[in-house]
Parts: structure tokens; C-alpha cells; sequence
């Protein structure tokens, strides 16, 4: 039975060595306030001086002691096994560190420099506290087989290096140690301190308020007051702990510094207990050597009720670390043999993914974000859609700009009716305005498909990072070589939209249709405001001699008889048209075609010159005044028009209303007074511009996702597995693309090795039950 301590410091040797603390392994956690006596009741257990000692804080790392019983049977000698002379037998006792494995001490003197030295290491010199523990092994024929960390005592106020919330920061180390159910707690108090006030026992409760698996030990009992005594607390009266109260006495101070042997110590405490009136009853349950027999017995059992969860535990361990393990890919099939296939195998993998990624039939498809294909789909539906949507189809048309349009293309004629060329020169900058988002589509889908090619190939590929940047390199080539032939293919979608303006399309509003459109509208609005008129107002008659309602009908009257004036200008005109034979029945019908079919255009020659009149129309003020044909034609007029008046300018020096008109020969000023006729032209104008523009929207909106997947998405879709294999499946190349990730082999082995010591642990375990 007593082969069950070593067999947990066995385990605890095994997780050492990789640094794990995977498995709550059974362990007596020493827990006191700040010079409780905490280390000399340790001191006392292991019979040897070998711990720092000093004023204030002095345990400063958590120090894991494993006691190791060297006596062939297992039986520990007992401490009063000293020589007749008093002095403690010559023994083979040894200590050893985890930290310096190859060194054995032997001398305990050497132990406490360690300790110090090791402390001062990790946590500073000047009292501040660290977490890392310091393990150290003694081998005695004098101890029991004991595993017990001594922890830093609880202070209150910081000294030297310590933070300010050097309580909560010791406390929470503390409370580390002892949550974890398969800790046993050993709290020690000074008995010269009200027990009320005992921060150990104050923590134990946190943790274990059932008071399981926590020991009480009374240190300083012959400190106490003459006169009082603890037997209260002792017998489990005072405070009720299920493993009961011990009551100690270790060495004093003075003890300590006049170098009292231990043996001596031993006995002194005996005697103590034998003699002291209220403890002679219960002497033979008090003491250091009571406690380390109590606290071997309690270890003991603690492991043999654990040992069957631990078992549980390891297990799963096992089985976990077995799969992680697997996940890293077995090294033995990077051979020559297997390499070949390896590659093949892995490239198919990643051309699958790529391909389920976008079809939307991946295994690992996220349930939390739009991934994949659904992401492109987004992009043609919400984005592209959406960015479509908002593009004006009268965007920077000014009524100057349109007014001049219609000026421009009836030539030095007088307009009669609506010009159609006007509607041809303002309608294809507008379906200019489809083609940037149109091309951020194709750049968007293209992005997207960049990143579904990075999430591609798995956790096996992780394992050859240079293999995994080589096949997204490859198949991101893939996706810019089809990036410029889908982004030309939209353009001229674009281009194609603006080479030919179909009026004829028979979604197209046509010019009837916004002639009594506009009309229905200017109808429309003269009836609200009939409705809105008060009886009262009519009769008020201004200074001016008419009343503000009176003028409004005037306005009202002039807009519907330019309407209906227009209107049958235009009717006459499709007459025209539809004897003369060409499409009929829409005023744009006739634009369309009026340059090439039906001879000149109104405006004489201004399909030659529609590009500099485009330029002059759409650009900025900036950019109009920098057009060189403009400024050429410009410095022309200025100069004929000098010529024409320079006897006169010469005489008098003043500026001609001539050279005036001519400078600004926009004819600016004048937009800002429209005739009724002129309102009701651009209002059409604009109204056809608008009708086409949608008409188009539609198309490009419908046509610009059917090119994206067929010459980018589906065609790169089709082609990856043909190229990755082309580019990359070469002899030549196995060696350099199967190189692992040193990380990844250093992990392989870190989890080989944990693997070894679970499985080593659960026979270990097997062997003992
Ligand atoms: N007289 C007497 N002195 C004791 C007893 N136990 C401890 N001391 C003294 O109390 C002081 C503190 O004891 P330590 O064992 O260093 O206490 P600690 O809890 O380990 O202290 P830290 O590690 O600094 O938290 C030392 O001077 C000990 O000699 C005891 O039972 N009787």
C-alpha cells in the first residue's frame, strides 16, 4: 500500500519531465500566513535543516517536496533512531532538483543555497513572489513517503519588490494550488494567534467548505500565554475538520540560530507534549511524527480513492493526444516512395476544396458567416446590385448641360422640335456611369476567390507550408490571368450598351410616352393646387396691381400649352418620320437612326464632332476651359469678332457688348431665365435619358454576374486541378514542396512525447491497482 506515494511521484517524475500539468495529481499543499511556520513544520517532517530561513518573506516560489522513504521495506525509520551519542545516524540521504538533473546534494546546507539561489533566479532578489515552482526530491531512510509544496505565506502589506496587490496576487496563487479536488490542504496556524483570525483556514473553507479534505496544524503551542492552552481546537471541539487538528512545536528562532540539532528538537517536543497538564492525555496525537504518519496515511487513502478517476483521465488523455498526434501527419510517408503521391493526393485535396468552397457542398462550411460561393452570390446580388441602384441616371447633368446639348446639335438653326441628337450625345456618358461598379464586381468576385483559395487544403497541409504557398500561388495566377479578360469583357458590355442606342427597345418610354407623361404630371399638379387654393386669396390684389394667385395661373396655363404645343410638334414630327418610312411611334426612335438612316441630322455635322462635344459637356468647369478645341475655337471667335470691331474699340477703349456676348459664349447667364418651352424640353430630356438608363441598368445588371462566373468563376473553377497538377506534380519539385514546418515537427515530437508519458503513467497506474 505503501508503494502508492512513490507511485504518484512517479507520475508526478513523468509529467515533470514535459512541463505538463495535465493530470490533478494527489499532493499535501502547505498553506499559512506569513511565518505560520509553514517551513519548519516541513523541516521537521523531513528531520534536516535545509530550507532558507530569515526575517519576513522567505518562501517566495512554490516548492514542490517529494519525499522519497530509502528504507528497503518501505517502512520509515522512526526519527528517534539516533545514535547513543545523540547525534542522528550517518545516512545515505541525498536531495536532487529538477532544474540541475544531474546533481545530487548531500549536503542540505547546499539544498538551502539552491533553493535561495534557484528563488532569487525566477523571482528577484528582493522579495517579490513568483508561480513557477522549484521541485526537489529527498531520498531518506528517515521520512515517509510524502508529496507536500510549500507555498509563500499570505501577507498583508508589500515589502521590498512586491506589488501593491501582493495579497491577492500570493492568495491567488494559493487558491491555484488548492482548488484542484485531488489537493489535500494542510493549514497551519499559530496557536498564539486567535483562530478566528487564521488566514489558512479562512482560505481552506473557500475551497473546501465541507472541510473534506483539509488538516489543521497548530504551530507556537508552547508560545501560548501561560495559561491557556488549545485543547479545544485540538480535540475538534473549537473548529470541526474532518482530518482533525495536530498540534506541533518546532524550533524557535533562537533554536534555529544556536543550531539545535533536530534530534534534540524531536525530543523536546516530545517531552512537551508528555509533560504539558492539558496535552498529556492526547500526547500521542501530537507532534511532527504523528503528522508525518497521519499525513502518509491521509496521502495514502486521498490516492487510492483518486487513483481509479485518475486512471479515467489518463485515458482520455491518451486517446486525445493519439489524435492530435495523427493530425500531424505521419512522417514516415514523406518518403521517396510515397512522395509522389502524397503530392497528388494533397494538390487533389485542395482543388476539391476550392471547388466544394465556391459550390457551396464544403464538409466545413461555416454556419456563423457567409462563406465561399454564398459570398459571391452577395457580391452580385447585394453589393453589386445595390451599387447599381444607386447610380443616378441623370448624375452631373446640369439643365445648363442639357441646354446646350440641344443648342449645339440643331447647328445654327433654331430648334423645332426635341432634338433627338441631344438625347444620343447625353445618354451614352450616362451609361458610362454602369461601368465602375460594374468592374468592382469582377474585382470583388476575383478577391473572393483569392481568399476561398487560401482557406483551402485542411490541416494536412499545414504541415508543408511551402507546398501550401505554392498551390495558392498557383491557382491565385490562375485568377489574375482571367482577372484582365473578365474585366474586358465587362467593359465592352458597357461599350457595346453606348455604341448603339436603341430607342426601339419596347421598354423604352419613347418621346410620346414623356410628352404625356410630362403632361399627366403638370395636370396633376395643377389640380393639387386647385385643391390647395383658397377662395379667400383670390381677390387680394398686390401693389403690383395682380394677385400672387393670378400669376400662378398665368405660370400654370404657359407650362400647359408649352406641354400641349410640344405635343403636337411631336406628334406632327412622328407623323413625318413614319411616312418618310423609318421606325416610328417614339421620338428617340428617330434620333437613333437619324444620322446614318435617314440622312444628315438636324444638326448638320455634329455626329463628327460628338466626342469634344461630349468632353465639352460633361467635364468640369476646370476641364472645359482646358479642352484645346474649345479654347481653339474660342480664340478663333474672339479674334473674327475684333476684327469686326476694331475701328470702334481703337476709338473709344471701352469693351464691345459683342466681344461681352462672345466671352461668354456658354451662354451661361442665359439657362438661368428658361422659356416654358425650353423647361418643358429638358424636363423630356431628361425623362428619356432616364427610361433608357434603366432599360440598360437591367441588362448590365442582369449580364455582368453571367460573365463573372463564366469567364472567371466556372473557367477557374474547371481549370485548377489541370493546372495545379501542370504546374506542380514534377519530381523535380517533391523535395522542396514536402518540407515540413520545423514548428510543426517540433510539435509532432512535443505531442509523441506526452503520448509516451500517458501511456507510461496509465501502466504505471495498472501495474499498482
Ligand atoms: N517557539 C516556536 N517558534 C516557532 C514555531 N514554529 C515556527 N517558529 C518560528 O517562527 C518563525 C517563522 O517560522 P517559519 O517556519 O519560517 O514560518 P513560515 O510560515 O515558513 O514563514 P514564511 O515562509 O516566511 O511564510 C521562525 O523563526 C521559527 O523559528 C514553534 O512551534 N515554536
Amino acid at each position: 500500500m505503501n508503494d502508492l506515494i512513490p507511485l504518484v511521484n512517479k507520475l508526478q517524475d513523468v509529467f515533470n519531465t514535459i512541463g505538463s500539468d495535465s493530470i490533478d495529481l494527489p499532493q499535501i499543499v502547505v498553506v499559512g500566513s506569513q511565518s505560520s511556520g509553514k517551513s519548519s513544520v516541513l523541516e521537521t517532517i523531513v528531520q534536516k535543516d535545509f530550507l532558507p530561513r530569515g526575517n519576513g518573506v522567505v518562501t517566495r516560489r512554490p516548492l514542490v517536496l517529494q519525499l522519497v522513504n530509502t528504507h528497503q521495506t518501505g517502512v520509515p525509520q522512526p526519527p528517534s533512531s539516533v545514535s547513543s551519542d545523540g547525534s542522528l545516524n550517518e545516512s545515505p540521504d541525498r536531495a536532487e532538483f529538477l532544474h540541475l538533473p544531474n546533481k545530487q546534494f548531500f549536503d542540505f546546507e547546499e539544498v538551502r543555497k539552491e533553493i535561495e539561489a534557484e528563488t532569487a533566479r525566477v523571482a528577484g532578489q528582493n522579495k517579490a513572489i513568483s508561480r513557477t515552482p522549484i521541485h526537489l526530491k529527498i531520498y531518506s531512510r528517515n521520512v515517509l513517503n510524502l508529496t507536500l509544496v510549500d507555498l509563500p505565506g499570505v501577507t498583508k502589506i508589500p515589502v521590498g519588490d512586491q506589488p501593491t496587490d501582493i495579497e491577492k496576487q500570493t492568495r491567488n496563487l494559493i487558491l491555484d494550488y488548492i482548488l484542484k479536488p485531488n489537493s489535500v490542504i494542510l493549514a497551519v496556524s499559530p496557536a498564539n494567534v486567535d483562530l478566528a483570525n487564521s488566514d489558512s483556514l479562512k482560505l481552506a473553507r473557500q475551497v473546501d467548505p465541507e472541510a473534506k479534505r483539509t488538516i489543521g496544524v497548530l504551530t507556537k503551542l508552547d508560545l501560548m500565554d501561560a495559561g491557556t492552552n488549545s485543547l479545544d481546537i485540538l480535540s475538534g471541539r473549537a473548529y470541526p475538520l474532518k482530518l482533525g487538528f495536530i498540534g506541533v512545536v518546532n524550533r524557535s528562532q533562537a533554536d534555529i540560530q544556536s543550531n539545535k540539532p533536530m534530534a534534540d528538537a524531536f525530543k523536546a517536543e516530545t517531552e512537551f507534549f508528555q509533560n504539558h497538564p492539558a496535552y498529556r492525555a492526547i500526547a500521542h496525537r501530537c507532534g511532527t511524527n504523528f503528522l508525518a504518519k497521519t499525513l502518509n496515511t491521509i496521502l495514502m487513502n486521498h490516492i487510492r480513492d483518486k487513483l481509479p478517476d485518475i486512471k479515467a483521465k489518463l485515458n482520455s488523455l491518451i486517446g486525445q493526444t493519439q489524435q492530435e498526434l495523427t493530425s500531424y501527419g505521419d512522417p514516415s510517408f514523406t518518403g521517396k516512395a510515397h512522395r509522389g503521391s502524397l503530392i497528388l493526393q494533397l494538390l487533389t485535396r485542395f482543388a476539391s476544396d476550392f471547388v466544394a468552397a465556391i459550390d457551396g457542398t464544403s464538409s466545413e462550411i461555416s454556419t456563423k458567416e457567409l462563406c465561399g460561393g454564398a459570398r459571391i452570390y452577395y457580391i452580385f446580388n447585394n453589393v453589386f446590385g445595390a451599387a447599381l441602384d444607386s447610380v443616378n441616371p441623370c448624375e452631373n447633368l446640369s439643365v445648363q448641360d442639357i441646354r446646350t446639348a440641344i443648342r449645339n446639335s440643331t447647328g445654327p438653326r433654331p430648334s423645332l422640335f426635341v432634338p433627338e441628337i441631344a438625347f444620343d450625345l447625353l445618354v451614352k456618358p450616362q451609361i458610362k456611369l454602369l461601368e465602375p461598379p460594374s468592374i468592382r464586381c469582377v474585382e470583388l468576385a476575383y478577391e473572393e476567390l483569392v481568399k476561398i483559395c487560401h482557406s483551402c487544403g485542411g490541416k494536412d497541409l499545414a504541415r508543408f507550408p511551402r507546398f501550401h504557398a505554392k498551390l495558392i500561388e498557383v491557382v491565385s495566377d490562375l485568377l489574375r490571368e482571367r482577372l484582365g479578360p473578365t474585366s474586358d469583357y465587362v467593359e465592352s458590355l458597357i461599350s457595346i450598351q453606348r455604341s448603339y442606342i436603341n430607342t426601339n427597345h419596347p421598354d423604352f418610354i419613347g418621346g410620346g410616352g414623356a410628352m404625356s407623361a410630362l403632361e399627366r404630371a403638370a395636370q396633376k399638379k395643377k389640380k393639387e393646387m386647385e385643391r390647395t387654393r383658397k377662395p379667400s386669396t383670390h381677390n387680394v390684389v398686390l401693389a403690383g396691381g395682380e394677385s400672387p394667385m393670378a400669376r400662378e395661373d398665368a405660370a400654370e396655363k404657359s407650362l400647359t400649352n408649352a406641354v400641349a404645343t410640344l405635343t403636337v410638334q411631336q406628334a406632327e414630327r412622328e407623323k413625318g418620320h413614319a411616312r418618310q418610312g423609318s421606325h416610328s411611334g417614339s421620338i428617340s426612335s428617330v434620333s437613333s437612326v437619324s444620322g446614318s438612316i435617314n440622312g444628315p441630322s438636324p444638326s448638320g455635322g455634329a455626329g463628327a464632332g460628338k466626342d469634344t462635344f461630349l468632353n465639352y459637356f460633361f467635364g468640369g468647369p476646370q476641364q472645359r476651359s482646358d479642352r484645346p478645341v474649345l479654347q481653339e475655337t474660342r480664340a478663333m471667335s474672339q479674334n473674327v469678332a475684333k476684327e469686326m470691331v476694331m475701328p470702334k474699340t481703337v476709338l473709344d477703349g471701352e469693351p464691345l457688348d459683342f466681344d461681352k456676348k462672345l466671352d461668354h459664349m456658354t451662354g451661361a447667364e442665359e439657362f438661368s431665365n428658361l422659356s416654358d418651352r425650353e423647361d418643358m424640353e429638358t424636363q423630356l430630356i431628361r425623362s428619356l435619358i432616364t427610361s433608357y438608363f434603366n432599360i440598360t441598368r437591367k441588362s448590365i445588371q442582369d449580364l455582368v454576374p453571367k460573365a463573372v462566373m463564366h469567364l472567371l468563376v466556372n473557367y477557374s473553377r474547371e481549370a485548377v486541378q489541370n493546372r495545379l497538377v501542370a504546374t506542380l506534380y514534377k519530381e523535380e519539385l517533391f523535395n522542396d514542396l514536402l518540407q515540413e514546418d520545423d514548428s510543426l515537427s517540433a510539435e509532432r515530437a512535443k505531442c509523441k512525447a506526452m503520448l509516451d508519458v500517458f501511456k507510461n503513467a496509465f501502466s504505471v497506474i495498472n501495474e499498482a491497482m
